[in-house]
């Protein structure tokens, strides 16, 4: 399949037996989970749970105490965030982390160059045809995006001049043109409106279903989640307190009593869907 052959085969993820403390603060607690290759696992609990802190542990920012990562068989506990972009991770940001001033396209291109060790110009002049190919199969692995996510009409447009949807668009794109085994997208679709969360699920979906990768994301819009997960995992105060498929999640007790301080699943689901439904 074509779209597939951007990426690079999907990744299996394994955390097991997390712990990172702030001081006195145990923002984990020995926490494990797996996420299965080619699958959307979502990371959902209330503010504070600890998701954000799950997420910089996985990509490299924060070192935890103790526990393992484990990235098709190797542990990467230990490793920095430009290693582990290199081996496939990519990552998009709960606030957007692009260039504003610059247009579609060069961000999406920069996604790419930002881990790469030698300049391009210089690759081109020693290395020559070997580096000339490598430059054309990824402006042929960036089109490919830019239409896949159906972006090319803005593509020499600034980021600035951008809808905040699009903006979200733009920095999975750049996030894809990493050729990512696993993509972890924090808060994927905060802040967006009914329709562009809508467009954004969709995407993720196709970026599952057309490209093999293993997707692990972040997010609060539990309507979204439910929707699009094959597996979700609630954190709360650091510790995992259910993690299954989204209706055994949906229906557990333990995940009602986190969010609403009752153990009746079916009042946490319709205040969930009241709030998406608002959004
Ligand atoms: N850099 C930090 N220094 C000190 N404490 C921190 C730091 N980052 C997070 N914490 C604390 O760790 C705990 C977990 O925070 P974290 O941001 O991981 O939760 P979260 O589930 O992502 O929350 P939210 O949904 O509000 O983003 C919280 O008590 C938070 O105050």
């Amino acid at each position: 399949m074509q779209a597939r052959a951007g990426a690079q085969g999907a990744a299996r993820l394994k955390v097991e037996g997390l712990s990172l403390s702030f001081g006195g603060l145990k923002a984990l607690r020995d926490v494990s989970f797996e996420v299965e290759p080619g699958s959307i696992t979502a990371l959902i609990g209330p503010n504070g749970a600890g998701k954000t802190s799950m997420f910089n542990c996985i990509s490299g920012f924060y070192k935890p105490q103790a526990g393992r990562i484990v990235y098709d068989g190797a542990d990467v506990t230990r490793t920095h965030p430009p290693e582990r972009a290199k081996m496939g991770f990519a990552r998009t940001f709960q606030n957007i982390a692009l260039f504003r001033g610059m247009t579609v396209l060069d961000n999406i291109k920069l996604g790419r160059h930002a881990y790469m060790k030698t300049n391009l110009l210089q690759a081109l002049a020693y290395w020559g045809p070997a580096a000339r190919e490598e430059m054309e199969l990824r402006a042929e692995v960036e089109q490919r995006i830019i239409d896949f996510l159906e972006i090319n009409h803005i593509r020499n447009m600034p980021v600035a001049a951008l809808s905040y949807g699009l903006q979200k668009r733009v920095e999975l794109a750049r996030a894809l043109a990493m050729r990512p085994r696993i993509l972890l997208l924090d808060e994927p679709v905060a802040g967006m409106n009914r329709e562009e969360t809508e467009d954004m699920a969709r995407f993720i979906l196709d970026v599952k279903e057309e490209w093999g990768t293993t997707i692990l994301m972040v997010e609060h819009d539990m309507s979204m989640v439910m929707d699009i997960s094959d597996h979700v995992v609630v954190l709360n105060f650091g510790e995992v307190i259910s993690s299954g498929l989204p209706h055994e999640v949906q229906a557990d007790p333990h995940v009602a009593e986190a969010y609403l301080g009752s153990g009746d699943p079916a009042a946490l689901m319709a205040r969930l869907k009241a709030e998406a439904g608002a959004a």
